[in-house]
Formats: structure tokens, sequence, C-alpha cells
């Protein structure tokens, strides 16, 4: 597989930004093998990400990001550069539902997602011996409903020592504390079981059938201390009618939970999702 640099970058729009990507990686003989750019009219912002062909250039990563740094400046980039050859470390997250879990497990295992999946965190038992059948570390860190605060600091402790880059809640049914989500800002990716924004919290299928809806859904977000109200990655929908009982959106829904969240961890994986305020632009 061949090894690239991605260069993700944001900063306000104006002439001259792509001319003077493009010149640096020239400059160096470096080789473009991917670009992508969009310019937001009306926040004014320019979004772009670029991959180069890492054996064109004639020095290392660091080095790369040191010569970058005074362009970035003068154009007040928020930026960051990734090696495609380093996968990324995705501590993943659920309760009792499995199908979420057992997808991207699946997807792992198959090598369709290059990650490195040091650990699954759940707070039940139920799902340990589909994970440990994957030969990935299980731990049961069960919620004691008069004192959350110490499942929540076990799992942080998790994370941490598990060094992940990226947690991936898969339908874990916590609401997780405001100073988790800030430590992991754009970092937690969560679906969600309906087409945000309807139907935010618990229970969105019956919330669906009570309101007699036609379409349902699962939206793929960003974990912020806001329930459900983060970054939007990707969504899917599915079409329901008057004979779709609550157990039917749930059953129909399963198919599109899966759909959108693996789409948006490979689109996160792939350094494929900017962020900027509570949007994202995906360059997938
Ligand atoms: N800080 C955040 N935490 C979580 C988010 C989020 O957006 N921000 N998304 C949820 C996932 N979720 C729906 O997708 C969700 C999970 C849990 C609940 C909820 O009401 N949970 C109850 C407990 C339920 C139980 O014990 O079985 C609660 O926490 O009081 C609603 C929506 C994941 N976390």
């Amino acid at each position: 597989m061949e090894r690239n640099y991605r260069l993700v970058l944001s900063c306000p729009d104006r002439v001259g930004i792509v001319s003077m990507v493009s010149n640096f990686i020239s400059s160096h003989g470096g080789s473009i093998t991917d670009a992508n750019q969009h310019s937001d009219p009306l926040s004014g912002y320019f979004f772009m990400r670029v991959e180069i062909d890492a054996q064109s250039l004639p020095f290392s990563l660091e080095k790369l990001r040191e010569a970058f740094t005074p362009i970035a400046s003068s154009f007040e980039m928020e930026w960051h550069i990734s090696d495609s050859s380093q996968p990324k470390k995705v501590v993943l997250m659920a309760s009792r539902q499995s199908h979420c879990l057992a997808d991207l497990l699946y997807r792992y295992h198959s090598k369709e997602l290059f990650c490195e999946i040091p650990c699954v965190i759940s707070n039940h038992e139920d799902l340990r011996s589909m994970v440990e059948w994957h030969g990935i570390p299980y731990h049961c860190v069960p919620v004691d409903p008069a004192n959350k605060q110490a499942h929540f600091d076990r799992v942080d402790e998790l994370i941490n020592e598990h060094d992940a880059d990226t947690v991936v809640l898969a339908r874990y049914m916590q609401i997780l504390p405001e100073r988790v989500c800030e430590r992991y800002q754009h970092r937690i990716i969560n679906i969600h079981h309906s087409f945000l924004p309807s139907f935010v919290g618990a229970r969105p299928y019956h919330q669906a059938y009570d309101r007699g809806v036609k379409l349902i859904g699962a939206t793929c977000h960003y974990v912020t201390p806001d329930l459900d109200a983060g970054p939007i990655i990707d969504q899917e929908v599915t079409r329901v009618s008057h004979r779709s009982l609550p157990d039917d959106m749930v059953r129909l829904g399963r198919d599109v939970e899966k759909l959108a969240l693996a789409r948006g961890l490979r689109w996160h994986l792939e350094d494929r999702v900017l962020v900027h305020g509570n949007k994202t632009v995906v360059f997938d």
C-alpha cells in the first residue's frame, strides 16, 4: 500500500491558498496524489485536503511539518498532517446492543477498516464473548446509577491507558460527562439512531412511530456535552410506513445505523472530516 502524507487545513478564505500550498509541495519535489478543496461562501472559510506521496519528498513528516508551519501561520490556518501508514488507535464502546459493534469488528477483522482496536469498553457483560473471539481485550465497567462518576473515571482511565486517538460509541447508552467530551473533542464518534435533528435522546424509534414519519434514519456525529447535538459526519435513511411498528423500525434501523457509523468512522480514519463550528466538511 502506498504511503501518503495527508495535509488537512482550514482558514479564512483568500486568493492564493491553493497556489501557495501546491507550490510549497512542488518546490520540494513532492507529488500530489489527491486534492480536495471547498470555499464556503457564507462563513468565508476555506477547506483543503491534500495527499502527498511520502516517497516523493526528500524529508520526514516532522521536517515537512516544520517547513509548512510558517505558511500555515501566514494564512491563519488550522491544520494537521498525518501519515496514512500509521493506523489510528480506536477504542470501541457499547452497552447491550451488538449490531454496530459486530459490524465494526467484522470490518476491522476483514481489514476493511485500517486501524488498531486496543480494547472494547462496555457497561454490561453481554458482548464479551463476541469481542474476545476477535482477540480484543474487553473491559466491563458497570454503571452504578447512584455513582456514575466512578464509571466515567474508569472509562477515562482506560481510554488514556490505551492511548486512543479515537473513541467510537457503538450504541453505548450513557451520556458522557463534559470533561470527557472536552478532552477528546472531535475524537469521540457516536451513532444516534435517528435522522437528527429529529428525535434526540432515548427511544427515538418510538418517538418516530408516535410522529408517524415515513423515513427513519441514523446519524453519525462527533460527541459534545450537548446530547446528540455534535457536528454531523454522515447520515442514512430508509423508508417506513403506517404498517411499521416500533419493533419494525428498530429492525430496519439497524442497517442504516451500521452503514452510517462505518462510513463516518472510515472518513474520520482517513482524515477526510474537517470540523468548522458545529458542522463538518467531508471530502469523501
Ligand atoms: N455527552 C454525550 N454523551 C453521549 C452522546 C452525546 O451526544 N453526548 N450520545 C449518546 C448516545 N445516545 C443516543 O445516541 C444516548 C445514550 C443514552 C441516553 C440516555 O438517556 N441514557 C440514560 C441511561 C440509559 C440506561 O442506563 O440504559 C442516561 O444516561 O441517563 C440517550 C441517548 C451517548 N452518549
